[in-house]
């Protein structure tokens, strides 16, 4: 199957440094992506290779099956991949009007002046065509520059961290906008954040990059409830580990046995069992659950997180609770695991001579 974008095996090393290490990810048709991963992971080198700012040493680039990058062979320029761009800051040109910086990519004459107020209305800006970029607010300024990138009508669109720049609460309504702007237009997208909120509440299919290439792929919650390891796990989300072991379908630990999340495979032996925090229920002394004892608790707003040790092996967990009110330190409460954990054999190497 063939994806809108496909990209093949590509590596870019900067120097001696390879900072891609043979990157497959594919964008299905009208799918907004989002690549997640730790700073210096090489999303942003990735991104620039689409565009074709930088050439790859080796690997395919094909955008609705055409062929845009091969290693050192193929190269198309950028202005002729038919990719849009919006950037970190939004870029504008300063001394241009709203309307001039949507225009910019486009051939001139009325159809420009008539697609500029086109994609303006669609971004919530009709009618500020005639401001200046520095009239506008950080959010309508990345506005502008999402319409002067879907402009040219392009199959592709890329984002490199647009809304890094923005305070928090404008940040969630316009990564909401976008999302429906970018579905409105029916554009393909590709996101680069390491905003796994941003990542999870805006993509289709989220691609989580580790050491130069896309360790795993798919839809928000598929990542979600079924990390390929631990450490990915942690990527998108909080995480709470326990020991367990693995035996007959069910993973025993401090919280009891667990069936494991569906689709599963886990090998009989020790195993870490990678609890989310806010699936982890507490409730009183007549609820289901483990016993435990709250050792802190801390306001966080709109949760609580209250550290726990349960009872019989005293075993550390935390959880971010809604009850409300929140528990006191000393009260015993009970606890239990709302779904399935994910489990993976222990990484660590066994303490070998301590273990009978
Ligand atoms: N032009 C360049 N020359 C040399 N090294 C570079 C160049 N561009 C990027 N790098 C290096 O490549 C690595 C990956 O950078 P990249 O910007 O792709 O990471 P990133 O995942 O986007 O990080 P961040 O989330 O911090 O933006 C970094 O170690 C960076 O220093």
């Amino acid at each position: 199957m063939m994806g809108l974008l496909d990209v093949t095996g590509v590596t870019k090393s900067f120097g001696t440094t390879p900072v891609l290490r043979g990157v497959d990810l594919q964008i299905p048709d009208g799918c907004l992506a989002a690549v997640l991963g730790p700073s210096g992971c090489g999303k942003t080198t990735l991104l620039r290779v689409v565009a074709g700012f930088e050439r790859a040493d080796a690997g395919l680039v094909d955008v609705g099956g055409r062929r845009l990058a091969d290693g050192g062979r193929t190269h198309v320029a950028p202005e002729r991949r038919g990719i849009g761009i919006v950037p970190q800051e939004g870029a504008l040109f300063p001394h241009m009007s709203v309307a001039k910086n949507v225009e910019f990519g486009l051939r001139g004459g009325r159809d420009a002046r008539l697609r500029s107020a086109e994609v303006l209305e669609l971004v919530g800006l009709a009618g500020y065509g005639g401001r200046m970029p520095h009239e506008l607010s950080g959010g309508q300024q990345q506005r502008v520059a999402l319409a002067r990138a879907l402009a040219p009508e392009p199959s592709l669109i890329l984002l490199d961290e647009p809304f890094n720049a923005l305070d928090p609460g404008l940040r969630a309504t316009l990564r909401q906008e976008v999302r429906g702007v970018l579905r409105a237009a029916g554009v393909t997208a590709l996101m680069v954040t390491h905003d796994r909120e941003e990542a999870m509440s805006m993509a289709d299919l989220v691609a989580l990059m580790r050491d130069g290439r896309v360790a795993q792929s798919g839809a928000p919650r598929e990542v979600y409830e079924r990390p390929a390891d631990a450490e990915l796990a942690a990527y998108i989300g909080e995480t709470v580990v326990l020991p367990g072991e693995f035996r007959a379908g069910r993973v025993h630990c401090a919280l009891g046995r667990l069936a494991p999340v569906e689709g599963m495979e886990v090998p009989a032996g020790r195993c870490d069992v990678v609890l989310r925090p806010e699936r982890l229920v507490l409730g009183t002394d007549a609820d289901e659950g483990a016993l435990a004892v709250v050792k802190d608790v801390t306001f966080a707003g709109h949760d609580t997180v209250v550290e726990l040790a349960l009872d019989g092996d005293g075993t550390e967990l935390w959880v971010r609770s809604h009850v409300y009110p929140a528990p006191l330190v000393g009260e015993t409460v009970r606890v239990h695991l709302a779904g399935a954990p994910a489990v993976f054999p222990t990484s660590e190497l066994p303490a070998r001579g301590i273990l009978v």
